[in-house]
């Protein structure tokens, strides 16, 4: 590659829970000479993906407290521009964006002015699916838009869906986006080299379903909420469980995502947990370090939530 050369962009969209980060950290796995620099932008206000992303020589920066196809933009473009400067250092630049984020405005930072243009050149929009979840997720307007601009679309979880349900989402996909290239997976597990370096992304196409493109962005996420519950005091675990079970049987259709790390009165670990609607999962965690602050972190994205509610939810399962 001569000194020249624009770095490579990665762009990972696709909606809440769609598996991105299992699939970042299978790329980074995968990559082990590359020199990436990854961008992980959160829709909460905590970074708590920093803590499921597996940590490798990469560095990885976090754009918090919004989301990166607005109000975080500027902070985007400001890493980028540091980047610039320092541009033997990185072979490629990874960026997952928010579940929420249309994917329009992140395309169009790199299109923004010719330095940026120079420097970068977007290799791939890879969009993941959920594919259990997506009919759900369509009454949003943010995953089709992931979908449209993607070149790649990688259908994830195909573990919770019948052959014929893939078959349907296979023909309602291509009508979608009839451009982009489609796999089906589970846990992310594709070919690292159908993904990277590929230099799929066609500005010309995208610029046709959004002749926009190259305009300033305008748009807002409707009703979808995202909160954050803190507290240093410890929780009870029984306490946890039942909260817990509630919420995902009685709010799971509402409840795109929510994920956090606990401390639990009597245990020397953390304990770490996610869910995607009324799938959740639950682990034990590092043990907390003698120089750590023990904290619990809860953050909740979703529709239709009562901030209240869940707040008074989060403050039953203190210890
Ligand atoms: N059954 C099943 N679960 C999966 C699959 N891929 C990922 N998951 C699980 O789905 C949950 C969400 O995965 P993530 O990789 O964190 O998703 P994400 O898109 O990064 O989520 P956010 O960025 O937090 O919105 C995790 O509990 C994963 O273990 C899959 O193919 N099948």
């Amino acid at each position: 590659m001569s000194q020249e050369s624009p770095i490579p962009v990665t762009i990972l969209t696709g909606f809440l829970g769609a598996g991105k980060t299992t699939l970042l950290n299978k790329l980074l796995h995968d990559m082990p000479n590359e020199k990436a620099a990854v961008i992980i932008n959160e829709f909460g206000d905590t970074s708590i993906d920093s803590q499921l992303v597996i940590r490798t020589k990469e560095e990885i920066v976090e754009i918090n407290s919004g989301c990166i196809c607005c109000n975080v933009r500027g902070d985007l473009i400001s890493l980028l521009t540091d980047l610039m400067k320092q541009k033997e250092k990185v072979d490629r630049v990874v960026i997952e964006t928010t579940g929420m984020a249309n994917p329009a405005p992140v395309i169009q930072t790199f299109l923004m002015d010719e330095q940026m243009a120079d420097t970068f050149e977007i290799d791939s929009v890879i969009t993941m699916v959920d594919a259990k979840h997506i009919e759900q997720h369509l009454q949003e307007e943010e995953p089709e838009q992931q979908i449209a601009f993607a070149d790649i679309l990688l259908v994830n979880k195909t573990d919770l869906i019948t052959e014929d349900e893939r078959k349907q989402l296979e023909a309602q996909l291509t009508h979608m986006n009839p451009n982009a290239h489609q796999f089906y997976t589970t846990y992310g597990n594709v070919d690292t080299k159908e993904l990277i370096g590929k230099k799929s992304f066609d500005l010309d196409y995208a610029l046709n379903i959004n002749p926009e493109l190259l305009t300033e962005p305008h748009h807002h996420h409707h009703h979808v909420t995202s909160f954050v519950f803190q507290d240093e005091r410890p929780l009870d675990l029984d306490k946890v469980n039942k909260w817990f079970a509630y919420l995902v049987r009685i709010k799971g259709e509402s409840l795109y995502r929510y994920k956090g790390v606990l401390s639990i009165k009597q245990m020397e670990q953390k304990v770490v947990f996610q869910g995607v609607h009324m799938l959740f999962a639950g682990t034990e965690g590092d043990v907390w370090t003698k120089d750590e602050k023990r904290k619990s972190e809860v953050v909740i994205i979703g529709k239709h939530l009562d901030h209240q509610e869940l707040e008074k939810g989060f403050q039953y399962c203190l210890a």
